[in-house]
């Protein structure tokens, strides 16, 4: 792993960090937040999943996440939303392709070979993590933004056992019924909509996966509210599961950073909560 770039920050370092990943097969960038800690520490974790167009850099640069997760205690990670580089699939569009990768494991062409976000969310960054920080991996939150909210939520109720709180800003909650999600559930896993229930909040609900609960923000001005994001799915999903669901619909905020780090801090505490940071 090399180290892109190191900073202090509101008590604690934000780090920029690069490796070769073996789930992409290209180099992937990251960025981590530790707080400043006893020696020997281990301290909880916060992954954030970014959404269309972005890297890690977004939510690190306009989150203002820093000051909550230092006073927490608690790290905070924003991997990248694709792999990327020549020889990477693109597509001209921005809603697919590179900046795009819609946390699966692609199985069609010619998207297979590198976009395998599932794997390498789920399992090779963790790894990567546990082994170069001071985490405590039995105490994980997940959270995220638009198409990295569809990923929060889909990869923490695929994998309830490891994240004790799972969140999430404007997200994508029913990916199989709306344009952007069938768009790249479609290029990525091919016409079969049964490969598309593991990749969808509320199909997984309807299948079986279980929260305790579920935080999610949602800006009334969002330009992409009614034809992307649609929460009232999530809300009728979570009822018919018995899912406590706080679904914070707030007047007059958009999609933006400016909608998410105003309210970012709030999620930080209250992950913080069940983490017991
Ligand atoms: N057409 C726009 C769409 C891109 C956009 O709005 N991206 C959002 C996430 S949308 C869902 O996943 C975003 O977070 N943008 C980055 C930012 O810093 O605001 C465009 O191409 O700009």
């Amino acid at each position: 792993m090399e180290t892109v770039s190191e900073n202090r920050s509101h008590g604690g370092t934000q780090g920029v960090y690069r490796h070769k990943s073996t789930a992409t097969g290209t180099d992937m960038t990251f960025s981590v937040f530790v707080p400043d800690h006893e020696a020997g520490a281990k301290l909880p974790v916060l992954w954030y999943l970014s959404g269309l167009t972005c890297t890690h850099a977004n939510v690190t640069e306009k989150g203002e996440y820093r000051a909550a997760c230092a006073k927490a205690g608690i790290i905070f990670i924003a991997p990248d939303t694709s792999p990327r580089g020549e020889g990477v699939a693109d597509d001209d569009a921005y809603d697919m392709g590179q900046g795009a990768g819609f946390y699966v494991d692609a199985t069609q062409q010619p998207w297979a070979p590198h976009f395998q976000m599932r794997s390498y969310i789920e399992d090779e960054l963790p790894a990567l993590i546990a082994e170069h920080f001071q985490v405590d991996m039995a105490r994980q939150g997940i959270t995220g933004h638009s198409m990295g909210g569809h990923g929060a939520l889909t990869i923490g109720l695929r994998n309830a056992d490891r994240f004790a709180s799972i969140s999430a800003f404007s997200p994508v909650v029913a990916p199989a019924s709306v344009p952007w999600g069938e768009k790249a559930l479609s290029g990525y896993l091919g016409e079969d909509r049964a490969a598309w229930r593991a990749y969808d909040a509320c199909t997984l609900i309807e299948d079986g996966a279980r929260a305790d609960a579920l935080l999610v923000e949602q800006g009334t001005a969002d330009q992409f509210l009614e034809e992307q994001l649609k929460p009232e799915l999530l809300a009728e999903a979570c009822a018919n599961a018995n899912i406590p669901l706080t679904l914070n619909m707030r007047d007059g905020y958009d999609h933006s950073y400016y909608f998410i780090s105003s309210f970012l801090a709030d999620h930080v505490a209250w992950h913080a909560e069940r983490l017991k940071a």
